[in-house]
Protein backbone atom coordinates (compact mmCIF):
# COMPACT_ATOMS: atom_id res chain seq x y z
CA UNK A 1 0.00 0.00 0.00
CA UNK A 2 2.88 2.52 0.91
CA UNK A 3 6.49 1.64 0.11
CA UNK A 4 9.35 3.69 0.39
CA UNK A 5 12.96 2.35 -0.86
CA UNK A 6 16.06 4.03 -0.21
CA UNK A 7 14.28 7.51 0.01
CA UNK A 8 16.18 10.53 0.54
CA UNK A 9 14.80 14.22 0.90
CA UNK A 10 16.84 17.87 1.51
CA UNK A 11 15.25 21.14 1.90
CA UNK A 12 16.79 23.90 -0.24
CA UNK A 13 18.87 24.59 3.29
CA UNK A 14 19.92 22.74 5.89
CA UNK A 15 20.83 18.63 5.87
CA UNK A 16 19.05 16.28 4.39
CA UNK A 17 15.30 15.98 6.30
CA UNK A 18 15.22 12.14 5.27
CA UNK A 19 18.09 9.74 4.81
CA UNK A 20 18.12 6.79 2.72
CA UNK A 21 14.54 5.66 4.35
CA UNK A 22 12.88 2.26 3.58
CA UNK A 23 9.71 0.61 5.07
CA UNK A 24 6.37 -0.97 3.46
CA UNK A 25 3.19 -0.49 5.11
CA UNK A 26 0.51 -3.07 4.09
CA UNK A 27 -3.35 -2.43 3.15
CA UNK A 28 -5.38 -1.72 6.52
CA UNK A 29 -2.23 -1.24 8.50
CA UNK A 30 -2.35 1.12 11.92
CA UNK A 31 0.55 2.71 12.31
CA UNK A 32 2.71 5.50 14.54
CA UNK A 33 5.16 7.38 13.13
CA UNK A 34 6.96 8.72 15.91
CA UNK A 35 10.29 10.91 16.82
CA UNK A 36 11.64 13.73 18.03
CA UNK A 37 10.69 17.12 16.88
CA UNK A 38 12.70 17.94 13.32
CA UNK A 39 13.59 14.02 12.98
CA UNK A 40 11.57 14.14 9.51
CA UNK A 41 7.66 12.72 10.36
CA UNK A 42 5.93 15.60 8.65
CA UNK A 43 8.58 15.36 5.31
CA UNK A 44 7.82 11.67 5.39
CA UNK A 45 3.85 12.85 4.96
CA UNK A 46 4.37 15.50 2.57
CA UNK A 47 6.42 12.68 0.17
CA UNK A 48 3.33 10.05 0.67
CA UNK A 49 1.12 12.22 -0.70
CA UNK A 50 3.72 14.13 -3.51
CA UNK A 51 3.39 17.18 -1.64
CA UNK A 52 7.30 16.74 -1.54
CA UNK A 53 9.21 14.92 -4.20
CA UNK A 54 11.94 12.24 -2.66
CA UNK A 55 15.78 13.67 -4.55
CA UNK A 56 16.51 9.56 -4.34
CA UNK A 57 14.74 6.78 -3.73
CA UNK A 58 11.59 5.66 -5.04
CA UNK A 59 8.16 5.85 -3.68
CA UNK A 60 5.15 3.45 -3.93
CA UNK A 61 1.50 4.56 -2.70
CA UNK A 62 -1.51 2.83 -3.72
CA UNK A 63 0.01 1.00 -6.42
CA UNK A 64 1.52 4.34 -8.40
CA UNK A 65 5.56 5.79 -8.18
CA UNK A 66 4.77 8.45 -7.07
CA UNK A 67 8.45 9.86 -8.27
CA UNK A 68 7.87 9.15 -11.89
CA UNK A 69 4.01 10.38 -11.69
CA UNK A 70 3.23 13.55 -13.64
CA UNK A 71 2.06 16.55 -11.94
CA UNK A 72 -1.10 16.01 -13.47
CA UNK A 73 -2.10 13.00 -11.76
CA UNK A 74 -1.37 13.66 -8.94
CA UNK A 75 -5.38 15.24 -7.74
CA UNK A 76 -6.60 11.95 -9.43
CA UNK A 77 -3.98 10.13 -6.81
CA UNK A 78 -5.16 12.04 -4.26
CA UNK A 79 -8.54 10.52 -4.17
CA UNK A 80 -6.82 7.57 -2.40
CA UNK A 81 -5.45 9.00 0.62
CA UNK A 82 -7.42 11.34 3.11
CA UNK A 83 -4.87 13.61 5.57
CA UNK A 84 -6.01 15.24 9.20
CA UNK A 85 -3.47 17.69 10.76
CA UNK A 86 -3.12 19.12 14.02
CA UNK A 87 -4.68 22.71 13.38
CA UNK A 88 -7.65 21.31 11.86
CA UNK A 89 -7.65 23.51 8.79
CA UNK A 90 -11.63 23.40 8.52
CA UNK A 91 -12.92 25.72 5.66
CA UNK A 92 -14.38 28.72 8.04
CA UNK A 93 -16.58 30.02 6.24
CA UNK A 94 -18.57 27.07 5.49
CA UNK A 95 -20.66 24.42 7.95
CA UNK A 96 -19.91 20.98 9.20
CA UNK A 97 -22.28 19.55 6.72
CA UNK A 98 -20.90 21.92 3.54
CA UNK A 99 -17.34 21.34 4.61
CA UNK A 100 -17.44 17.74 4.14
CA UNK A 101 -19.64 17.95 1.18
CA UNK A 102 -17.06 20.24 -0.52
CA UNK A 103 -14.72 17.26 -0.12
CA UNK A 104 -16.78 15.47 -3.03
CA UNK A 105 -17.77 17.92 -5.17
CA UNK A 106 -14.22 18.97 -5.33
CA UNK A 107 -14.31 15.29 -7.25
CA UNK A 108 -16.96 15.90 -9.61
CA UNK A 109 -19.67 13.50 -7.08
CA UNK A 110 -23.18 14.19 -7.92
CA UNK A 111 -25.43 16.10 -5.69
CA UNK A 112 -27.68 13.50 -4.51
CA UNK A 113 -24.78 11.19 -3.82
CA UNK A 114 -23.44 14.02 -1.51
CA UNK A 115 -26.75 14.10 0.31
CA UNK A 116 -26.71 10.64 1.49
CA UNK A 117 -23.08 10.15 2.09
CA UNK A 118 -22.92 13.76 4.55
CA UNK A 119 -25.33 12.79 6.77
CA UNK A 120 -24.28 9.01 6.77
CA UNK A 121 -20.72 10.17 7.93
CA UNK A 122 -21.51 12.78 10.27
CA UNK A 123 -22.90 9.64 11.92
CA UNK A 124 -20.34 8.05 12.14
CA UNK A 125 -18.33 10.74 13.67
CA UNK A 126 -21.06 11.41 16.31
CA UNK A 127 -22.08 14.71 14.84
CA UNK A 128 -25.40 14.44 13.07
CA UNK A 129 -26.48 17.07 14.95
CA UNK A 130 -24.49 19.81 14.66
CA UNK A 131 -23.94 19.87 10.55
CA UNK A 132 -25.49 23.46 10.29
CA UNK A 133 -22.50 24.43 12.85
CA UNK A 134 -19.79 26.92 11.48
CA UNK A 135 -16.08 25.27 12.93
CA UNK A 136 -15.96 28.29 15.56
CA UNK A 137 -18.91 27.26 17.14
CA UNK A 138 -17.00 23.60 17.57
CA UNK A 139 -14.69 22.37 20.77
CA UNK A 140 -11.32 21.47 19.03
CA UNK A 141 -12.16 17.54 19.31
CA UNK A 142 -15.65 17.87 17.56
CA UNK A 143 -13.31 20.10 14.70
CA UNK A 144 -11.32 17.39 14.22
CA UNK A 145 -13.69 15.05 14.17
CA UNK A 146 -14.96 16.78 11.15
CA UNK A 147 -11.75 17.11 9.30
CA UNK A 148 -11.87 13.02 9.92
CA UNK A 149 -15.24 12.78 8.46
CA UNK A 150 -14.09 15.17 5.05
CA UNK A 151 -10.91 13.18 4.62
CA UNK A 152 -12.95 10.16 5.24
CA UNK A 153 -16.35 10.73 3.43
CA UNK A 154 -14.54 9.05 0.07
CA UNK A 155 -13.63 6.18 1.87
CA UNK A 156 -9.68 6.05 1.01
CA UNK A 157 -7.75 3.67 1.48
CA UNK A 158 -5.39 5.33 3.03
CA UNK A 159 -5.87 7.88 5.65
CA UNK A 160 -2.85 10.37 7.31
CA UNK A 161 -2.62 11.61 10.45
CA UNK A 162 0.11 14.61 11.29
CA UNK A 163 -0.40 15.10 14.98
CA UNK A 164 -4.27 14.92 15.20
CA UNK A 165 -3.99 14.91 18.52
CA UNK A 166 -1.75 17.80 18.99
CA UNK A 167 -4.01 20.26 20.11
CA UNK A 168 -6.89 18.45 22.17
CA UNK A 169 -6.51 16.92 25.49
CA UNK A 170 -6.18 13.69 26.66
CA UNK A 171 -10.18 12.78 27.11
CA UNK A 172 -10.36 14.78 23.84
CA UNK A 173 -7.53 12.81 21.98
CA UNK A 174 -9.00 9.43 22.92
CA UNK A 175 -12.28 10.47 21.25
CA UNK A 176 -10.52 10.51 18.11
CA UNK A 177 -8.38 7.44 18.22
CA UNK A 178 -11.40 5.43 18.98
CA UNK A 179 -12.69 7.21 15.42
CA UNK A 180 -9.40 6.23 13.92
CA UNK A 181 -9.62 2.80 14.97
CA UNK A 182 -13.06 2.29 13.95
CA UNK A 183 -11.69 3.99 10.34
CA UNK A 184 -9.22 1.32 10.04
CA UNK A 185 -11.22 -1.30 10.77
CA UNK A 186 -13.55 -1.02 7.65
CA UNK A 187 -9.87 -2.03 6.10
CA UNK A 188 -8.01 1.96 5.33
CA UNK A 189 -4.39 1.79 6.46
CA UNK A 190 -3.84 4.87 9.11
CA UNK A 191 -0.81 6.45 9.31
CA UNK A 192 -0.32 8.57 12.10
CA UNK A 193 2.23 10.53 13.26
CA UNK A 194 2.58 11.57 16.63
CA UNK A 195 4.44 12.81 20.15
CA UNK A 196 2.09 11.61 22.28
CA UNK A 197 3.54 8.44 24.74
CA UNK A 198 0.53 7.35 26.44
CA UNK A 199 -1.48 7.04 22.88
CA UNK A 200 1.07 5.02 21.45
CA UNK A 201 1.65 3.02 24.77
CA UNK A 202 -1.66 1.94 25.29
CA UNK A 203 -2.46 1.02 21.68
CA UNK A 204 0.38 -0.98 21.05
CA UNK A 205 0.20 -1.04 17.43
CA UNK A 206 3.24 -0.85 14.61
CA UNK A 207 5.86 1.69 15.64
CA UNK A 208 8.07 3.48 13.13
CA UNK A 209 10.40 5.63 14.65
CA UNK A 210 12.55 8.33 13.06
CA UNK A 211 15.96 9.88 14.13
CA UNK A 212 17.22 12.71 12.57
CA UNK A 213 15.82 11.37 9.60
CA UNK A 214 16.88 8.50 9.71
CA UNK A 215 14.91 5.17 10.51
CA UNK A 216 15.88 3.94 13.63
CA UNK A 217 13.09 1.42 14.53
CA UNK A 218 10.49 -0.48 12.97
CA UNK A 219 8.42 -2.61 15.94
CA UNK A 220 5.32 -4.56 15.67
CA UNK A 221 3.04 -3.52 18.48
CA UNK A 222 5.61 -1.38 19.84
CA UNK A 223 5.92 1.29 22.51
CA UNK A 224 6.88 4.67 22.74
CA UNK A 225 10.23 4.32 24.52
CA UNK A 226 12.41 1.58 24.19
CA UNK A 227 12.52 0.92 28.03
CA UNK A 228 10.59 -2.63 27.82
N1 LIG B 1 9.77 23.69 4.03
C1 LIG B 1 10.94 23.46 4.64
N2 LIG B 1 12.07 24.12 4.26
C2 LIG B 1 13.26 23.87 4.85
N3 LIG B 1 13.45 22.97 5.84
C3 LIG B 1 12.36 22.29 6.26
C4 LIG B 1 11.06 22.49 5.70
N4 LIG B 1 10.19 21.67 6.33
C5 LIG B 1 10.90 20.98 7.25
N5 LIG B 1 12.20 21.35 7.23
C6 LIG B 1 13.29 20.79 8.05
O1 LIG B 1 13.32 19.38 7.85
C7 LIG B 1 13.53 18.70 9.06
C8 LIG B 1 12.39 17.73 9.36
O2 LIG B 1 11.20 18.48 9.60
P1 LIG B 1 9.76 17.80 9.80
O3 LIG B 1 8.75 18.89 9.84
O4 LIG B 1 9.59 16.74 8.79
O5 LIG B 1 9.93 17.14 11.25
P2 LIG B 1 8.84 16.55 12.25
O6 LIG B 1 9.42 15.27 12.74
O7 LIG B 1 7.51 16.50 11.59
O8 LIG B 1 8.82 17.62 13.42
P3 LIG B 1 7.64 18.02 14.48
O9 LIG B 1 7.49 16.83 15.36
O10 LIG B 1 8.23 19.20 15.19
O11 LIG B 1 6.44 18.35 13.66
C9 LIG B 1 13.73 19.77 10.14
O12 LIG B 1 15.11 19.99 10.29
C10 LIG B 1 13.04 20.97 9.54
O13 LIG B 1 13.63 22.17 9.99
Amino acid sequence: MIKFENVSKSYSKGSPAVKDVSFEIDRGEFVFLIGASGSGKTTLIRLMVREEKPDEGTIWVAGKNLVTMPSWKVPHFRRNVGVIFQDFRLLPNKTVAQNVAFALQVIGKPNRFIATQVPQILRLVGLEDKMDRFPHQLSGGEQQRVAIARAFVNRPLILLADEPTGNLDPETSWGVMNLLERINRTGTAVVMATHDVGIVDSMRRRVIEIDDGRLSRDQVRGVYGLGV
